[in-house]
């Protein structure tokens, strides 16, 4: 945005007293502030940024943003400075519509997925589907962006001036539709209130990231804002019926009078799943539109992998796509990356699948969606992270022995703690399940341990490699070694089957 100014006016911005300011850029860090600068000073979870308006000033900040506790901490240093100072109820609200107006035009069709689980899923899937009608989209979320444009980003929903300047980037190089995800962190923090979606949608709701909502309500209190404060009257919701809080999301929506387009196999659905048949790398649905029954084939594995289309598909119709043309191109999705994402594939048929299940509900939910499509034993190679939750590991363990006929225990990410420890949690409770895996054993290098996994694969097997999804490093100590789950699994296959 190099040259460009702007005045708070154009910003949707109001200083105290009606002092203008000419921006040359926004930031929410004091470390990154320009001369001509807007500072935003929220009120963080460590700090209040006011306490770096000083810093913001030093720098040549030309106006500050903040709330009415942060001019309160920032008085002293504002007294002395020619800056315009803007006090809002809501900075983070403020800050995400002027770095809207910013940036300058978005994609044209936006929609947004909210949920616990099947975010990352659903708006790769979205994107799959305008890609298939001919759109140029891109999905953006845990895996950066990507589709027809590509861009790393470091959070799931990024703050508004990265988010509107990746937009703003994105129109830039041709994207028309993006379909992101809405992560309850960034829901609550405002991040996505700049953008305004022509679709939301609702995946479900179990427990997470109650570190920082503190609470089951809380936690639900934020997801309910995509539907509540972001997505606009005339938006269209879809959500997934079969989730008891997807159902009060639909009744509300209802009740405002809000299009809603219910999924699953809930009686009500206008999307609704009639049935599965599953095989080795792919299933059969039956579904209806409408109460127009239909069929198709996804190339796709786990059992609630339609829940995930389905929910993408209502979605893109929502956004203004046909029906008929959207179904036609369910067939053409493939995998996402990381997700349950079919890696490679022995001459003998047996399978190699890689997911990011790294939690015990996580290991427990991809294995038992794995298994309708396995008509011989399950592999399942696991570790868990280091510097992260210890109580989860021997949880991890067990979960892998109750579902899996094999269990090899492996490093991932031991980060700076002792690999050996770290794996011995994971193996206490993988052995202390009676009657589940036949064998559990301990292979540290992960390579290795995926050799060992593939090589144990006779006919109708399957091997599940959980934890690493889409990461591409094993993190040891400081040092990030490049590591692929999917690429190590196909270097496996062909180290035994004999070819380059
Ligand atoms: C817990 C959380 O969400 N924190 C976000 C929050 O920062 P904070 O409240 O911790 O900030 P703080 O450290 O208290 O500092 C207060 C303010 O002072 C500013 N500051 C701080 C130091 C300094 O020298 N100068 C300065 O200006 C900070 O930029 C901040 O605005 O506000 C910041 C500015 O908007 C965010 O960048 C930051 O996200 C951090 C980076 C983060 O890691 N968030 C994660 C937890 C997150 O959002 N994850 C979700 C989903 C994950 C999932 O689904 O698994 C995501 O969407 O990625
Ligand atoms: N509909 C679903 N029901 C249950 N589990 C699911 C569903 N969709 C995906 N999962 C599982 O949840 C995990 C995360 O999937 P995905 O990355 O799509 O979700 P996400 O909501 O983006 O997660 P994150 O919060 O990490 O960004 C994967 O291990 C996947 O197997
Ligand atoms: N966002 C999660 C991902 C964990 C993935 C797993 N590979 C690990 O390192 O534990 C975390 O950093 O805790
Ligand atoms: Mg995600």
């Amino acid at each position: 945005m190099d040259g460009k100014v702007a005045t708070l006016a154009e910003l949707g911005l109001t200083a105290q007293g009606g002092r203008e300011a000419r921006l040359t850029g926004l930031s929410v860090d004091s470390r990154e502030v320009r001369p001509g600068h807007l500072f935003a000073a929220l009120p963080g979870s460590v700090s209040h940024g006011a306490g770096f308006v000083e810093t913001a000033l030093e720098g040549g900040a030309a106006a500050i943003l903040t709330d009415a506790d942060g001019a309160r901490i920032a008085a002293s240093a504002l007294s002395s400075s020619s800056a315009a100072l803007i006090i809002a109820e809501e900075p983070r609200q403020a800050l995400a519509h002027a770095a809207a107006l910013w940036f300058g035009p978005a994609p044209g069709t936006l929609v947004a997925v909210t949920g616990t689980n099947g975010k990352t899923s659903v708006s790769t899937f979205a994107r799959q589907i305008w890609t298939a009608l001919g759109h140029r989209a891109v999905n953006l979320g845990t895996t950066g962006v990507e589709g027809a444009w590509t861009h790393p980003l470091k959070h799931t929903t990024p703050e508004p001036i990265t988010l509107h300047r990746a937009l703003a980037r994105a129109a830039r190089e041709g994207v028309t539709h993006v379909a992101m995800e809405a992560s309850s962190h960034g829901l609550d923090q405002h991040r996505l209130d700049g953008v305004v979606p022509a679709a939301a949608g609702f995946t479900n709701f179990t427990q997470d990231h109650l570190d920082y909502h503190q609470s089951f309500e809380a936690y639900f209190e934020a997801k309910l804002a995509l539907f509540d404060r972001v997505l606009p009257e005339e938006g269209v919701v879809a959500v997934n019926l079969d989730d008891t809080k997807g159902a009060e999301i639909a009744r509300r929506c209802a009740a405002r009078g809000q299009e809603v387009i219910g999924v699953g196999h809930a009686e009500g659905a206008r999307l609704r799943l009639l049935a599965q048949r599953f095989e080795s790398t792919g299933q059969e649905l039956r579904f209806a539109w409408q109460g127009t029954a239909r069929m198709c084939r996804l190339d796709l594995v786990a059992a609630f992998r339609p829940e995930n289309v389905l929910l993408a598909a209502a979605m893109v119709i929502g956004a203004g796509e046909d029906p008929d043309d959207v179904f036609r191109a369910l067939p053409e999705l493939t995998t996402v990356r990381g997700r349950m994402q079919l890696a490679a594939r022995r001459n003998n048929g047996a399978t190699v699948f890689v997911d990011y299940a790294h939690t015990p509900d996580a290991v427990e939910t991809a294995l038992k969606a794995l298994r309708p499509h396995v008509m011989g034993r399950i592999v399942a190679i696991i570790g868990a992270g280091g510097d992260r939750d210890r109580g989860k590991r021997p949880l991890m363990g067990a979960a892998a022995a109750h579902h899996a006929d094999a269990v090899i225990v492996t490093d991932d990410n031991p980060r700076s703690e002792d690999a050996g420890s770290i794996r011995a949690a994971v193996l206490e409770g993988a052995r202390g399940v009676i009657g589940g895996a036949e064998s559990v054993t301990e292979t540290g290098d992960r390579a290795e341990a995926i050799l060992r996994g593939v090589d144990a694969l006779g006919p109708g097997d399957a091997l599940l490699i959980c934890g690493k999804g889409h990461e591409t490093g094993q993190i040891v100590g400081d040092d990030v070694l490049p590591f692929d789950d999917a690429e190590q699994a196909s270097v496996a296959v062909a180290a035994l089957e004999g070819h380059a």
